[in-house]
């Protein structure tokens, strides 16, 4: 795998812990984001990924710790604050505007970039006429890069759910984030489209885009992954590079049972 541009952290996660009634999803776990890597978080069913995903995009609170993104505490602040200083999220189980054009659903991304709201957009108060011609300039572009441009007009239900799952990641795209959260961008995909989605956010990274990847699809984490951190009831038990995790004791112990991790 190449190494990443940067070496500053965007993403410090510090002494975080969630607890539910009666379990502790995530355990005073600390780890950092490098600019300009792609990091993957992994883990056996129930580790604590989602819960961890969900504190740094805003949606769980954390019972303790810190996160800090590009140097400033975020942990206390709304979701849609995280993603106006540029986190953006995609989601395991697709949050697709079915019933809205595909362009309007990346342009919801990109309204979090302007001034102009989602809702007076749609009511075309002409105050946003501008800001909204350029925003459509934006989500069009976006659509062409990922060949979704043709479709723009159309309903995103319609869409094959390959399309969608790259109709989300555009809409993330939307926003300028610099740090692009992936909730198993490959989940659901036959293998063909997974490897074209590892593309793409291959891609994406070379033109300069920080990823943290959840993800069970082993092949594309091993494939992608500058720096993989590995979790087990909440824990991180491994973090390094695909070589070194790959055959490390603990992870071999707490995947017995699971996938192999040598995919
Ligand atoms: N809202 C909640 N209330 C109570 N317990 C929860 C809640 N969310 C998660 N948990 C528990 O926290 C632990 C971690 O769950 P989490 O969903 O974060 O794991 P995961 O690694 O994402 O699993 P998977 O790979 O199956 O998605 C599990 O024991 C789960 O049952």
């Amino acid at each position: 795998m190449n190494t990443p541009r940067s070496t500053g952290d965007l993403l410090e996660v510090e002494g975080l812990t969630c607890r539910f009634a009666g379990v502790t999803a995530v355990d005073d776990l600390s780890f950092r984001v490098k600019a300009g890597e792609i990091k993957a978080v992994i883990g056996p069913n129930g580790a604590g990924k989602s819960t961890l995903f969900n504190m740094i995009a805003g949606v769980t609170r954390p019972t303790d710790g810190a996160i800090k993104f590009d140097g400033a505490r975020v942990d206390r602040l709304p979701t849609h604050a995280r993603a106006r200083r540029g986190i953006a999220r995609t989601f395991q189980n697709l949050q697709i505007f079915r019933e809205m054009s595909v362009l309007e659903n990346v342009m919801v991304g990109r309204h979090l970039r302007g001034r102009a709201t989602t809702l007076s957009a749609l009511l075309h108060i002409p105050s946003v006429g501008a800001e909204e011609r350029a925003m459509e300039a934006t989500a069009m572009a976006l659509l062409e890069r990922f060949g979704l441009a043709a479709k723009a007009g159309l309903p995103a239900g319609s869409l094959a759910f390959g399309q969608m799952k790259v109709l989300e990641l555009a809409r993330a795209l939307a926003s300028e984030p610099r740090l692009l959260l992936l909730d198993e961008p490959a989940a659901g995909l036959p293998h063909a489209e997974a490897d074209k989605m590892a593309e793409t956010i291959r891609d994406l990274n070379r033109d300069g885009m920080t990823v943290l990847l959840v993800e069970h699809n082993m092949r594309m984490v091993m494939s992608l992954s500058h720096d993989i951190l590995v979790l087990n009831n909440g824990r991180r038990i491994a973090e390094g590079t695909a070589e070194e995790v790959r055959c490390h004791p603990e992870v071999l112990s707490a995947y017995l049972g699971e996938e192999a991790v040598d995919a």
